[in-house]
């Protein structure tokens, strides 16, 4: 096993064993009956994979005629049809393109509810750029609580990145402004925005989020290369609703989907996925530095299915 694929195996035990404990129960009860298809349908709700995606996955199970009775082989075929599905959005992180190099500093900006995850997902992020040669500015525009910007410190220290912070109280916005400039002016290659959490039906700081996006923007005289919504993989199918609005106030490129590790219901990605006019970009399976992954759908559905690498 790969490292890699040892941590979203691991991460992920809980969706997995409940997900493969229930299909093999339901093959051993029900044999390739139609209950076994009512059975799977229901299985796959619980892992939060919604309604919709779950009926057509079983239509499409179905309609390859595998080998109903044999557990495995339906695990693979699920594999196959949901890693199908979820390729259709898959898209790579601005700092991931061979050519966006070419622009820098590339800017990043996470937004989301409160908790989802957005400080870990940029100290983690700026870690794994770290690591890879890349100078890294942190810029902390969460000025409502203290305890975030010292977090964020935290992690600019473990990274070895820059940290811009604003005074207690100051507009994120100007926040944002300065940190770009000052990675303009001292020549970095990736900025990345925290900005602090907030409840999706308070038009007032949704707005905020849009203006530190505008303003961040102005700084940098062009688009953002990526604006990350951080998801909470426990919060379930909630986190649609939240998706829906934050991605209408800031426009964002992608999705971040957090604390696989601690939900038997990781099938989420996929609603998500099917839901949300947006690629999922990167998972978190953990809370160490190296528990955020890229999102590879195919490795995704195989531990999801309990299959091997
Ligand atoms: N188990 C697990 N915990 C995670 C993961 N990602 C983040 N966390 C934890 O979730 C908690 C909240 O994370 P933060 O990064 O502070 O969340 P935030 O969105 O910045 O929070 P606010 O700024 O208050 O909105 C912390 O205890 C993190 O360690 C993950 O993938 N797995």
């Amino acid at each position: 096993m790969t490292p890699l694929w040892q941590r979203l195996v691991q991460g992920m035990q809980k969706t997995r064993d409940t997900l493969v404990g229930s299909i093999e129960s339901l093959v051993r009860r029900h044999g390739s009956s139609p209950a076994l298809w009512e059975g799977l349908e229901e299985s796959l709700i619980a892992a939060d994979v919604g309604p919709a995606v779950a009926a057509q996955l079983v239509e499409a199970v179905r309609a390859r005629k595998a080998p109903a009775a044999d557990a495995a082989a339906l695990r693979r075929e699920l594999a196959t049809l949901m890693a199908e599905r979820l390729r259709r959005r898959q898209e790579p992180l601005a700092w991931e393109r061979p050519d966006a190099w070419q622009r820098r500093p590339l800017v990043g900006m996470v937004v989301g509810v409160n908790g989802t995850g957005k400080t870990t997902t940029a100290g983690k992020m700026a870690w794994r750029l770290a690591r890879q040669g890349r100078r890294v500015l942190l810029v902390a525009a969460d000025t409502f609580r203290a305890a975030a910007q010292e977090q964020l410190a935290i992690w600019a220290e473990r990274a070895g990145a820059d940290l811009v912070r604003g005074a207690p109280g100051q507009d994120p916005a100007s926040v944002a402004f300065d940190g770009v400039q000052a990675a303009v002016a001292r020549g970095m290659d990736v900025v990345l925005v925290d900005t602090a959490g907030r409840l999706h039906n308070k038009s007032q700081l949704m707005a905020e989020l849009a203006k530190v996006r505008r303003v961040a923007e102005k700084a940098l005289e062009r688009p953002l290369d990526e604006v990350l919504l951080v998801l909470d993989a426990t919060t379930g199918q909630n986190g649609l609703v939240q998706a829906r609005v934050f991605t209408e106030a800031v426009a964002a490129s992608g999705l971040v989907l957090t604390k696989l590790d601690g939900t038997a219901r990781g099938g989420i990605a996929l609603a998500i996925v099917a839901e949300m006019g947006l690629p999922l970009k990167l998972v978190g399976v953990g809370e160490d530095p190296d528990d955020l992954r890229p999102f590879d759908p195919d490795a995704f559905a195989r531990a999801l299915l309990g299959l091997e690498d």
